[in-house]
């Protein structure tokens, strides 16, 4: 029998849950301690009727079940050799992006690029203040060049507005509250025409009720210290970051009483938050599809889509990608994850040098391109009539 980092989804809450189980041949158990993952992040997908009984024994256990998994969900150094060496052989299966990247440029040969980037984590390192997350000016720079050379979409969790306000580049596609409120480029965008009519909201009738579930969580938690709630407009987040850890059992039963008011809206999660939502079938996923059928590449064989992000959130349009077969995901992490991204990046500094690089590559064979074309031009003109 061996411990297996296991990812299951509450029925009930629609929570998707990190535990630890022991796993023999022929069934499963939770382990007794339920202990955080060996390997935090790192877990296999199953559905199990007897594990979510386990789980529904009481409330109690649930709650440890939430615990557990705000713990797996918020995933810190690697500290021990063990850790360092699982790293070593995560690293084969999803090598640095910035090591492939001929790999990589040579696979996008002839094809268009299309970027999605996601933002905390990904442009922004992780701070302890939501609204502090604020991205270096060399990092709005790099992403100004590379909307430049390819059609460029900031992906995020957070509400539109917000994230807006801190990329601060109006020629970018943004999708917020986890796709479920997009908008073309507010300034001409050369990439698709009337984009900047361009706004899709697939979740808009659950605008009160989010509006509503923000304000109670605001109440409800106060009692908490450190607990802080965000409103992105169509999801609402509360943050553990700050919040003891003795406490984390007290903030989801806090959280969890509220949403069983609300059987139309689910719970995920990111780093160190708990993340409400509409059970819609919308994520960033669909909000890639989404982003490339607007810039017209559909059913195109010749585009190829870079998706950026460090979060579970993320997973979903790396799986996108993965099922169409077309460009590729890059997860952003120190750690090793189960992921369905291709390849990796430690940190938003690495995300930085692997967009500069792009640019460059873009801009030398446009250089190539043109050089060789004025070169083919001189010599039609210097054949005889
Ligand atoms: O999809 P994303 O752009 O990655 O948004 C996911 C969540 O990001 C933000 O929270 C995260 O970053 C914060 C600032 O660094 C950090 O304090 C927090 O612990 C992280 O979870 C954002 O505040 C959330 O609303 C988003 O859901």
């Amino acid at each position: 029998m061996t411990n297996q980092n296991v990812m299951v989804t509450d029925t009930k809450s629609g929570i998707n849950m990190a535990i630890t189980v022991a796993v023999s041949n022929s069934s499963l158990f939770t382990t007794a301690a339920q202990k955080p993952p060996a390997v935090p992040g790192s877990y296999i997908t199953i559905s199990k009727k007897k594990l979510l009984q386990n789980l529904d024994i009481n409330g109690g256990a649930r709650i440890n079940a939430w615990v557990d998994s705000m713990r797996a969900s918020s995933p810190t150094h690697i500290k021990s050799p063990a850790l360092s060496e699982d790293l070593n052989s995560w690293i084969v299966h999803h090598p640095s992006a910035l090591d492939m990247f001929e790999q990589i440029t040579n696979a996008s040969k002839g094809k268009q690029i299309v970027m999605f980037l996601d933002y905390d984590g990904t442009l922004s390192p992780i701070v302890d203040d939501p609204d502090r997350a604020f991205m270096s000016d060399a990092m709005r720079a790099t992403v100004r060049k590379l909307a430049r050379y390819f059609p460029t979409a900031i992906v995020s969790g957070r509400c539109r507005d917000k994230v807006y306000s801190f990329v601060r580049l109006a020629e970018l596609y943004y999708a917020g509250s986890h796709g479920m409120d997009i908008k073309g480029p507010s300034k001409g965008s050369k990439y698709k025409k009337g984009a900047q009519s361009l706004l899709c909201q697939p979740a808009s009738e659950f605008l009160p009720m989010v509006d509503e579930v923000y304000k109670t969580l605001l109440e409800v938690t106060k009692s908490t210290p450190g607990a802080k709630v965000e409103n992105n407009k169509f999801c609402v987040s509360v943050h553990f970051r700050c919040v003891d850890e003795k406490k984390w059992s007290e903030l989801a039963q806090q959280v969890r009483t509220v949403l069983k008011e609300y059987p139309k809206l689910r719970l995920t999660q990111g780093r160190k938050v708990l993340e409400i939502r509409p059970t819609i079938k919308w994520d960033k996923g669909k909000a890639l599809e989404f982003l490339l059928e607007s810039l017209g590449y559909a059913n195109c064989t010749d585009v190829f889509p870079v998706y950026i992000g460090d979060d579970r959130t993320d997973e979903d349009a790396f799986k996108v990608l993965r099922d169409r077969g077309q460009g590729f995901g890059i997860l952003v992490s120190k750690i090793p994850k189960d992921t369905s991204a291709s390849y990796s990046l430690q940190e938003p500094s690495e995300v930085m040098a692997f967009l500069r690089r792009l640019v460059d590559w873009k801009r030398m064979s446009l250089r190539r391109h043109f050089r060789m074309r004025r070169r083919l031009e001189e010599i039609k003109m210097s054949l005889p009539n």
